[in-house]
């Protein structure tokens, strides 16, 4: 590690000074800084990392790399251009640039990334074996089976390198990466080898980081020009931005139901308990069966299932898997109840996927949708209104409750999301989400579908007050459990 350290930064021109003992680690957080690690100081969107380096240093911190010397820390300053491009640069050498000894397959997109990893992990454990495949993304990271809970889509560089680390020890050879635009526009994933790169679709969102659809737009494109060339590519033939990335960079080729797209999806129908669909490729066809809904799943799988083909696996894997996809935590995960309706737990978090999981609601619904969602705080603040429009034009009820609200006022928020409701629609803001669950599963019948929108697989929820946990569908699970037991009691 230590050579692989003092080479990187060489080779940013910065050299380690005379006397700096055994470099032992990387870290952009002085609170996991300690002796022989190496402190990057990133200058943040909130703080200064340089105000944390006199912190790193008493924690023992050999050296500080920034982007200037504030002078007199007690440890030399190694000072380089870019910070951020230093950390991804360092960690990648001090791992010993794991993404050289593996297959790095990276998903990006606005909506579908997650599901189109796990459907794409699928695949490949089919074809090759759990113990040769891994997975990073949003909801799980899996390395050779073992399974962790993601606290971030893309994480910071270090943790990006350290787990690619991890899966080459462990004996790992492909991996199926989520890539978020913050992955790679804040340089997290600079320095990956990516041996092929799919694009599921660009609608809004992340404005607050991006500024214009254009820029969110160059971010998710910078994924291919880190592709290997001659490598895997594909782009999402329904959307306008998939069609422009395939036109922009070489060897890209589409996937949808597009008559012209070189993966054709044709033939899409429903099967007893999913879909089915016709997926016509450079070198035949093969007929797939998965037990996901919805026309969006549809665009996830033959995502997944083309740019398997396009990387050598073969038709009958690809069929199997498929059909055998598991649940992808919190992506409309049925919460089971003997009540009579349906209780759906979904992450979706933008209008888009909002429509995308509530059509699919709609199909499956023999009485009314309700739908209890909300907006996230310190977040891209416009498409509040959408997803209040979004859900009252496709849900009979809406509950606008709380998701993850970070430091802005869930009161705020939700009177937001609330103006995009159409007017006359059967509408209630109740903040406390525990609350608003109870109130949508109180208010279904027979043949409703509750649709709890937002949050999905995740544990924890962000409020002003501080961190609390809270899982949607265990919160579900226990409103269930109360009535039922209510229900035998002759309560309710
Ligand atoms: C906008 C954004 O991505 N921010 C991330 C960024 O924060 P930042 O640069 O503003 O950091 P900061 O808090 O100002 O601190 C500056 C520096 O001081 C350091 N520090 C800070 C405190 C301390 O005690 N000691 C210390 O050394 C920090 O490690 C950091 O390097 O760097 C931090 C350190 O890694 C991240 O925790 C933080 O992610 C925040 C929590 C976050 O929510 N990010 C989201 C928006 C995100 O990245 N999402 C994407 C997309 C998901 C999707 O597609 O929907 C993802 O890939 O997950
Ligand atoms: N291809 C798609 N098009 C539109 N909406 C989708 C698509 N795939 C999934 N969705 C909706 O978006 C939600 C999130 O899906 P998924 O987790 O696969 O996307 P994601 O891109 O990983 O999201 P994130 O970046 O926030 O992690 C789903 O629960 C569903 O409601």
């Amino acid at each position: 590690m230590d050579r692989g350290i003092r080479a990187a930064l060489e080779g940013l021109g910065a050299g380690v000074p005379e006397g700096v003992g055994a470099l032992a680690g990387i870290t952009h957080d002085s609170r996991r800084a300690g002796p022989g690690v190496v402190f990057v100081a990133v200058p943040g969107f909130k703080r200064d990392g340089l105000d944390f380096a006199p912190e790193a240093v008493r924690r023992g911190s050999p050296l500080v790399v920034a982007e200037r010397d504030p002078g007199d820390l007690g440890a030399p300053v190694a000072v380089v251009p870019d910070a951020r491009e230093a950390l991804a640069r360092l960690a990648r050498e001090a791992h010993g640039r794991p993404s050289d000894s593996l297959l790095v397959y990276g998903i990006t997109g606005t909506n579908g990334k997650t599901t189109t990893s796990y459907a794409l992990y699928r695949i490949l454990r089919e074809a090759f074996g759990e113990e040769k495949c891994g997975l990073m993304t949003t909801a799980e990271t899996i390395v050779g089976g073992e399974r962790t809970q993601s606290v971030r889509t893309t994480p910071e560089s270090t943790e990006v390198q350290e787990t690619l680390a991890k899966m080459r020890e462990a004996g790992v050879e492909r991996v199926v990466m989520e890539v978020s635009s913050h992955g790679v526009s804040l340089k997290r994933v600079l320095g990956v080898r990516f041996s092929g790169a799919l694009f599921t679709n660009l609608t809004r969102d992340h404005l607050d980081l991006h500024g214009t659809m254009e820029e969110y737009y160059r971010a998710k494109r910078g994924l291919f020009y880190m592709t290997e060339p001659g490598a895997p590519k594909l782009a999402n033939a329904e959307d306008g931005w998939g069609r422009r990335l395939a036109r922009e960079v070489g060897g890209v080729r589409t996937f949808g139901v597009h008559p012209e797209a070189d993966y054709r999806v044709e033939a899409v129908r429903p099967a007893a308990g999913g879909t089915e669909f016709t997926l016509w490729h450079p070198e035949g066809r093969i007929e797939l069966s998965t037990p996901l809904l919805g026309a969006y799943n549809v665009a996830n799988v033959a995502g997944a299932a083309s740019l398997a083909l396009a990387a050598g696996v073969g038709e009958s894997e690809v069929v199997r898997a498929v059909g055998a996809m598991e649940q992808v935590p919190g992506r409309f995960e049925r919460v089971s109840g003997v009540e009579g309706f349906e209780v759906i737990v979904d992450y979706a978090h933008t209008d888009v996927g909002l429509r995308a999981v509530l059509e699919v609601a709609r199909g499956v619904a023999r009485g009314r949708v309700i739908c209890a969602f909300g907006a996230a705080g310190e977040r891209d603040a416009a498409k509040r209104p959408l997803m209040g429009k979004v859900a009252s034009q496709l849900a009979d009820v809406c509950i606008v409750t709380t998701d993850d609200a970070y430091g802005e006022s869930p009161e705020k928020i939700a009177r937001e999301v609330a103006s995009g409701i159409r007017p006359g629609s059967e509408a209630r803001v109740i903040i406390d989400r525990r609350e608003a669950i109870e109130a949508a599963i109180r208010e279904a019948r027979f043949g409703d579908v509750v649709v709890i929108a937002g949050k999905g697989h995740e544990r924890v929820q962000h409020l002003p007050e501080g961190d609390v946990p809270f899982h949607d569908a265990s919160v579900a699970r226990e409103v269930l459990e109360e009535l039922a037991s209510g229900r035998a009691s002759g309560r309710r």
